[in-house]
């Protein structure tokens, strides 16, 4: 296998060095003059950080191929600087079994350019009512430890106890789309307040949200299991957070890129590339979520890459798709909103984007330290670049981008997978 060698990256804390990348591995750091029939990467001035991982992608396939394959959500996750994304599991058909586990992670594999984890359904077929195959999903090579119905909430306090009580034997996690059915149902599509009044869309209220996170974080210390909150919108939602953590149950939490800087008046004019689930919220709940991320209340940041295909969201707002697009972009947000706003600094980004989403999703070779011995998954990262978004570049087969047109400080300038340089300045390597 091929030697690497990367010159003069920031290794944060231990200043600028260089690395050595050996069959995969990191084999040496720190001044290296030159090796033989390396492939030489400059990264001078450039930030390291170890290969991000995304606990929440939708990749399409199998089922809706013309929205994304999971080569093209490999590749705009690698240009995105992801050397790990977890599948969710609402594809057609659901990935509810031990069969269909392996089979996305032998598509994964197949790309060759970032660890594609399949999440497994918690209930056959995302019903609701059923458990899924979770342990025969465990015991497969896949190796499930995430799952999830999401797109649907458990909402079933029976059927969610049963499921974390199921994943409590091999330390798996229940990561929940928290949607209380009844307070905001299937049509639910905008923020409920003023706003959502006056353009006549059905409300989603953040207590929809909220009282599910209080059950589930009762449910999983009653049961002592973990459960990980996905896509956190509201400061509510955080509150409760804070305080089960602070009473030593085991809940971790994600929230989106869109979460953070986006808010619910972007829609406005009614387009639909700013409807997406949960809805966008007001300011207070965004400053909430980036306060919370910076305090560590929220674990990570999750992506919730959702593309769907012109046809399903160039509708009317009520009719059109949830969901946008977010591998591609989302460490250009989290460095211009985290970084430039003075809430995280770069190791601060490595916990939100690696360390701590590889910790939740179980994910030994990823998340860790870039030092000698550690896999080489690492992010090159010019935090000085500016990027303005083209929807029209993106690599995903979708289009649904909310920050197309926006100028963000900070870029991933190259991603290496397993000693391999995968994407660089946008484009696979
Ligand atoms: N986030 C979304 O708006 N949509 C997701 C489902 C989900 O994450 O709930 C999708 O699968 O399109
Ligand atoms: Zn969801
Ligand atoms: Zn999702």
């Amino acid at each position: 296998m091929a030697t690497l060698l990367i010159t003069g990256a920031d290794l944060l804390g231990t200043g600028a060095q260089d690395l050595l990348v050996e069959d995969g591995v990191i084999t040496e750091v720190g001044s290296i003059r030159s090796a033989k029939g390396a492939d030489v990467l400059d990264a001078d001035g450039l930030v390291a950080l170890p290969g991000l991982v995304d606990l929440h992608t939708h990749l399409r396939e199998p089922g809706r191929e013309d929205a994304e394959t999971i080569a093209s959500g490999a590749a705009a996750a690698a240009v995105g600087g992801f050397t790990a994304i977890l599948a969710m599991a609402n594809t057609s058909p659901v990935t509810d079994t031990a069969e269909a586990a392996e089979r996305i992670l032998d598509l994964g594999r197949a790309t060759g350019l970032v660890d594609v984890v399949p999440v497994g359904a918690v209930t056959k077929g995302l019903d609701g009512e059923e458990l899924a195959e979770l342990g025969l999903m465990h015991r497969s090579r896949a190796a499930v430890t995430v799952f999830s119905d999401d797109g649907h909430c458990v909402h079933n306090a029976r059927v969610m106890r049963r499921a974390l009580e199921y994943v409590r034997a091999f330390g798996g996690v229940i990561s929940q789309h928290a949607q209380d059915p009844q307070l905001a149902g299937p049509n639910a599509c905008a923020h409920e307040g003023e706003l959502s009044g006056r353009l006549g869309l059905p409300g989603w209220p953040g207590i929809a949200e909220e009282s599910i996170v209080a059950r589930d974080v009762m449910l999983a210390r009653h049961i002592g299991s973990r459960v990980h909150v996905a896509h956190v919108s509201t400061a509510g939602t955080v509150e409760v957070i804070r305080w089960a953590k602070a009473q030593g149950i085991a809940v971790t939490a994600e929230v989106t890129p869109h979460h953070l800087v986006l808010t619910t008046d972007l829609i406005a004019g009614y387009d639909p590339t700013y409807k997406v689930n949960p809805p966008l919220r007001p300011q207070e709940d965004v400053d909430a979520l980036r306060a919370a991320l910076a305090d560590g209340t929220i674990d990570a940041v999750a992506t919730d890459h959702a593309p769907h295909a012109r046809h399903d969201k160039e509708h009317a707002f009520t009719e059109a798709a949830f969901g946008m697009l977010g591998l591609e972009t989302s460490l250009s947000v989290v460095s211009d909103v985290m970084v430039g706003g003075g809430l995280l600094d770069w190791a601060g980004v490595a916990r939100v984007m690696s360390v701590a989403p590889a910790r939740i999703a179980g994910l030994a070779a990823h998340g860790q330290p870039l030092a000698v011995g550690s896999p080489a998954h690492l992010t090159l990262v010019d935090r000085d670049a500016t990027v303005t978004v083209d929807r029209s570049a993106s690599l995903s087969l979708s289009r649904n981008n909310p920050w197309h047109g926006r100028t963000l400080r900070g870029a991933v300038h190259a991603t290496v997978f397993g000693g391999r340089l995968t994407a660089q300045k946008g484009a696979i390597a």
